[in-house]
């Protein structure tokens, strides 16, 4: 099995760990997930054939609580992948100061080819394999790439069928009518945001001379251009998985939004641009092309290893905002540090999605629900405190944001390990 994901992300660990005087044995335990369970799902397609799917979920640590963690249905889900997220999973709950460790889960699919009866089967299939592993105290799902509050549901409801009683506490991202939290679908992009305006007021910057370019346009990236325009800035690019759309003036995101709602392409947005004569005047763009482009904030909202050694050269943008999870490698850090980017790190920037989760599970275990300003507020409040955190770790110890962060984390977990103990009775 490739460990090549899961040993890049160990290395932002390993730059971390000169700075916090942690143990050796915490460091030792922190390369390794706790748990990594692989399971085979076969389900009835619609036209009568059996196709088996493989599944993962990884527990990584769960030290200061339940693990946490989304689940992704994606062609490209390894173990290595899963195993790297629940890793980053892990540090984002720290940095948040959560009472969670990190875990995560995928079926390796195109979810694009199945029928909606094909996906709820595999996704109680997928329930029927890992229930052992997962529950309200124990593991609790979420919604990753390609997954959302409808799958959210089905899986919860399996969860209840299996365990003969209703268990909402046991994943979240629900639609609300399951106990769903108000604000959690577009708690990613929020969060960010929020991170994004703090970092900018200090840095002096006004929305209306900044320009940006979002890659990915799902729960993610749609959310965080929509609230990006409505704040002022400039949103002169976007993509999805087909390639993007650019306007130097700036994009209507409402419109864009609009038409990818309706025809799944931000290229279809293009080829009918004529439709709306507000987003008639556009060029298009590959995702190289987007990552590349001249402005001032880039905004990686798809995948992970999207700037590598291989193009981080050729990136432009003066801040990086990493919603995505893992979108540059550890060599293209290196080369980004060299051309003064300041890149804004994944387990600060897109903690909203995992925080306001925390919330929802808070939510289904008190039975008292909160409102969407009540949410909203507490998300600021939590996601801005620990941003002004790890901004003052980074200018203190004069180190990047990725490694401030870390160490803010790390020093948390730590915390956590010593108050456990040591456990010897496990070494024989
Ligand atoms: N959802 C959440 O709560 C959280 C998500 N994240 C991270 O944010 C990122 C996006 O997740 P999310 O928005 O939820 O996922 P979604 O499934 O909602 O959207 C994914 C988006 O990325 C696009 N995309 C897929 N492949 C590529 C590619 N190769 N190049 C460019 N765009 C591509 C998709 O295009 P198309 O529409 O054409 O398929 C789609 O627009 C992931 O890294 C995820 O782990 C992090 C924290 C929480
Ligand atoms: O909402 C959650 O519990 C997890 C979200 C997630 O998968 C992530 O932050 O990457």
């Amino acid at each position: 099995m490739s460990r090549a994901l899961l040993l890049d992300a160990n290395r932002r660990l390993e730059k971390a760990l000169k700075h916090v005087p942690i143990s050796d044995d915490t460091s030792e335990r922190l390369q390794f997930p706790k748990a990594s369970l692989k399971v085979s799902i076969p389900i009835r397609l619609d036209d009568g054939a059996l196709r088996v799917f493989e599944g993962y979920r990884v527990r990584y640590d769960d030290t200061r609580g339940p693990t946490k963690g989304g689940i992704r249905f994606h062609p490209g889900v390894t173990m290595d992948e899963v195993q790297s997220l629940a890793f980053w999973m892990t540090f984002k709950c720290a940095v948040l100061n959560l009472p969670l460790g990190g875990a995560k889960g995928g079926i390796t699919l195109n979810p694009k080819e199945l029928s909606k009866f094909e996906l709820e089967r595999l996704s109680r299939g997928y329930i029927d394999a890992i229930a052992d592993f997962i529950g309200p105290d124990v593991d609790i799902p979420a919604p990753d790439v390609y997954t959302n509050p409808m799958i959210m549901g089905w899986m919860m409801d399996q969860y209840s069928i299996i365990r003969r009683r209703r268990s909402p506490a046991v994943i979240t991202g629900k639609p609300l009518s399951l106990g769903g939290s108000q604000g959690r679908d577009t708690a990613t992009g929020m969060g960010a945001f929020y991170v994004l305006q703090a970092m900018m007021a200090k840095l002096s910057r006004s929305p209306e001379e900044t320009t940006v370019a979002v890659q990915g346009f799902g729960n993610a990236g749609s959310v965080i251009a929509r609230l990006l325009f409505d704040a002022g800035y400039r949103v002169v690019a976007v993509s999805d998985s087909q390639g993007g759309i650019y306007c130097a003036r700036g994009l209507d995101i409402p419109s864009v939004q609009q038409f990818k709602a309706s025809t799944r392409s931000i290229k279809a947005v293009y080829c009918q641009g004529s439709v709306c004569s507000l987003i008639n005047d556009y060029d298009t763009l590959t995702n190289a092309e987007l990552l590349a482009l001249d402005v001032d904030i880039l905004v990686p909202a798809a995948l992970e290893n999207q700037i590598t050694e291989a193009n981080a050269d050729a990136v432009q943008a003066r801040y990086i905002f990493e919603v995505a999870n893992g979108p540059i490698t550890s060599a293209a850090d290196r080369i980004l540090a060299a051309k003064h980017s300041l890149v804004f790190p994944d387990i600060l920037v897109n903690a909203g999605g995992v925080t306001v989760s925390y919330f929802e599970w808070v939510q289904n275990r008190s039975g008292l629900y909160w409102s969407l300003p009540e949410v909203n507020q507490r998300l600021q409040h939590m996601i801005v405190t620990e941003a002004e955190q790890v901004w003052g770790i980074a200018q203190e110890l004069a180190m990047p944001l990725r490694t401030a962060a870390y160490v803010h984390a790390l020093k948390r977990l730590e915390s956590a390990f010593n108050a456990k103990g040591t456990r010897a009775y496990y070494v024989s």
